[in-house]
């Protein structure tokens, strides 16, 4: 039996439709800033990407493309500037950062009720007491896609491959509090299949092409590929494969596929954690109460 494919594209849709009718009730259409710092090809292509479906759903978004030299100092003064202005609800800074540039300082920087990345601390902290406000976007689509496919989350054992800030430990976070059983597998990690095949929920993030090969696999397994990896073949000619042997297909219950599955729910989840980042502030100017968002949605009280 070949496991059921997870398109991406539908269900990003369903997230921004819902994120579009959120917009359409707010005073004034969310307004989402990206800054990218340097020409990083990958970069400038995922920008290009966040910034034409903000549109095409109808957020205002602007890009600040920086010089690769740009210093610390005069990426801090924009992200102040865009602290301060109203007008601007979302702040995205592309990641990696060039060297000059301490990445950890520049996520502390940004106003936590503007992080629609959720990588600042105050967020990060928020997401593991389980009061989470913004989080990540990758995660968060991760979320959005199971719900939407009905898998059953709470009681499950979910397995990641991947520790990272960006992915791998909000995930682990997210698991957490909608009470699956979670464990974070790494590069240290001691005979990785015994610790896969005990999966119902399989999240490889680890960015290694087909490390997933179907003896890792639980038979019936949901599969979630987030593994971008550019890949030459033998005409020269590149191409996308995730972190997924394409086997696994064979073994899983369901499985996204690479591109067109978790890459398209995080430009959505973005778009929709735009609208959240709005709604906060609305309900802060308004002085609303909004629940469920712990600290941040209290911060300019
Ligand atoms: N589809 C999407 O929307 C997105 C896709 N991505 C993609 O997801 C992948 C992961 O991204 P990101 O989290 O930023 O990557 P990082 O490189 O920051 O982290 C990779 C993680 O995987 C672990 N790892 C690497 N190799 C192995 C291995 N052989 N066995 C077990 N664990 C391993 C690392 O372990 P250790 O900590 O020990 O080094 C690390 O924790 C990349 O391909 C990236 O392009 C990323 C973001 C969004
Ligand atoms: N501050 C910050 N926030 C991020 O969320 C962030 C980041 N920095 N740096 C890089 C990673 C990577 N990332 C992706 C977004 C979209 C696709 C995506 O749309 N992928 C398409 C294919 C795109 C293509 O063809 O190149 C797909 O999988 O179908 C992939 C990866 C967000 N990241």
């Amino acid at each position: 039996m070949k496991a059921q494919i997870l398109a991406g594209p539908p269900v990003a849709a369903a997230l921004l439709a819902d994120a579009a009718a959120r917009a359409s009730r707010l005073p004034a259409l969310p307004h989402l800033v990206i800054v990218r710092v340097g020409d990083d090809p990958a970069s400038v292509s995922y920008v290009r990407g966040k910034a034409r479906k903000a549109g095409e759903v109808g957020l205002r978004n602007t890009v600040h493309a920086l010089p690769e030299a740009t210093s610390q100092a005069e990426l801090l003064a924009l992200i102040d500037t865009l602290n301060r202005d109203d007008d601007v609800n979302g702040i995205l800074v592309q990641l990696p950062l060039p060297a000059q540039i301490a990445e950890a300082a520049v996520l502390h920087a940004i106003d936590p009720r503007k992080d629609v990345d959720g990588f600042h601390p105050l967020n990060v902290g928020e997401l593991w007491a389980g009061r989470p406000a913004l989080t990540p976007c990758t995660p968060a689509g991760i979320m959005y896609l199971l719900a939407h496919h009905g898998v059953q989350v709470a009681g499950a054992r979910a397995v990641i491959v991947g520790r990272s800030h960006l992915v791998g430990r909000p995930l682990a976070a997210l698991l957490l509090n909608a009470d699956a059983t979670v464990t974070v597998a790494h590069s240290r990690t001691c005979d990785l299949g015994a610790v896969t095949r005990e999966a119902d929920i399989l999240i490889a993030a680890a960015g290694c092409p087909g490390l997933i090969t179907p003896e890792m696999v639980k038979p019936g397994a949901t599969v979630i590929d987030v593994g971008i990896n550019r890949v030459v073949s033998i005409e020269g000619k590149g191409h996308l494969v995730g972190d997924v042997h394409p086997d696994v297909a064979d073994v899983a219950g369901m499985l996204t596929p690479v591109p067109g599955g978790v890459g398209p729910m995080t430009v959505a989840q973005l778009l929709a954690n735009t609208v959240r980042a709005a709604e906060l502030q609305h309900a802060v100017r308004s002085d609303v109460a909004l629940p469920e968002t712990g600290v941040v949605g209290e911060l300019a009280r």
